[in-house]
């Protein structure tokens, strides 16, 4: 990525767009196929139509991850998180779990997706850190990372109708890569309070920053506020890449100067998962009073 180049040009706008709204769309249709995502769409339904018996066996001791739904407070909202879809070995694991006669068209479909947000994810770590002059952090960054697929399903309210499917919160991945089916309701709160829509269509994705990410650039890059809508009588569907760091995350050197103080401490991003868990749902901004400084 050259500065002057078109691809240093698009690296410079979204890690503008990082600052400025802490996300960004990527149209990737060149990499994905609308084959592949509408394939991997249809699955979705035959996968959350399982029995809710064979469905809790994919069970985590990571907040977040495993079976849930049917939360009083997010009533519409079903889902399941596995670790590594990414790698083919983990994405047959959950295939197994799911279909324990096998269903290889799932197994190789959602691996697929799945490698393909991975490399996705590596790409925008790498804009930022070339964006930054940050480029040796990146790979050991990438390298400590561990990926979440969580697959979820907004059960519809009715024709005509709305109702809460996720409630306002920032993330606490370090970041996270979206797509869904057609069916919208995902939207995120800009600087200035306004609500902005993710209009889903294939190979289109957003990249989203959680709170361990901002930390990390010492709140130079934003993390948004989102939340879900369930909408209408169609059944929303959407996969997620979530990217949790591993070990001992430290705000770099070179973003901390005399106008950037440094604003968080050292800290691990799976312990803040488990402190956000402990603290329940409704934590706005949690990341400030776990390491902010
Ligand atoms: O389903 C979506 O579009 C967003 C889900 C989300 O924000 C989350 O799981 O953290
Ligand atoms: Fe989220």
């Amino acid at each position: 990525m050259n500065p002057g180049t078109n691809s240093w040009k698009s690296t410079s706008d979204s890690v503008q767009a990082l600052e400025l709204y802490g996300c960004f769309v990527v149209a990737y249709d060149n990499n994905i196929s609308s084959e592949l995502y509408e394939e991997t769409f249809d699955l979705m339904e035959e996968l959350f139509g399982l029995p809710i018996e064979t469905k809790r066996r994919n069970t985590s001791e990571i907040p977040g991850f495993g079976y849930s739904g049917s939360f009083s407070f997010m009533p519409h909202l079903e889902y399941l998180g596995f670790e590594n879809g990414g790698i083919f070995e983990a994405a047959k694991k959950f295939t197994s779990l799911m279909w324990p006669h096998g269903h290889d068209k799932f197994c190789e479909t959602i691996y697929s997706y799945c490698k393909l947000l991975l490399e996705l994810d590596h790409t925008v770590m790498k804009m930022v850190g070339s964006s930054y002059n940050l480029e040796k952090y990146m790979d050991p960054l990438i390298q400590s990372s561990f990926y979440m697929t969580r697959v979820m399903k907004y059960h519809s309210p009715g024709e005509n109708k709305s109702d809460i499917g996720i409630l306002p919160h920032r993330d606490k991945s370090f970041m996270a890569i979206i797509g869904s089916n057609e069916v919208k309701g995902l939207q995120i709160e800009t600087r200035d309070g306004d609500w902005i829509d993710f209009e889903p269509s294939p190979g289109k994705f957003i990249v989203i920053v959680g709170e361990p990410f901002m930390a990390w650039s010492n709140g130079r890059i934003y993390c948004p506020l989102h939340k879900v809508t369930a909408i209408g009588s169609k059944e929303k569907y959407s996969i997620g890449l979530f990217s949790f760091v591993r070990g001992i995350l430290q705000v770099p050197e070179e973003l901390v100067d005399d106008e950037n103080p440094l604003k968080f401490k050292s800290f691990s991003n799976l312990e803040f998962l488990e402190y956000c868990n402990e603290k329940g749902p409704k934590m706005k901004g949690a990341i400030q009073t776990y390491c902010g400084i």
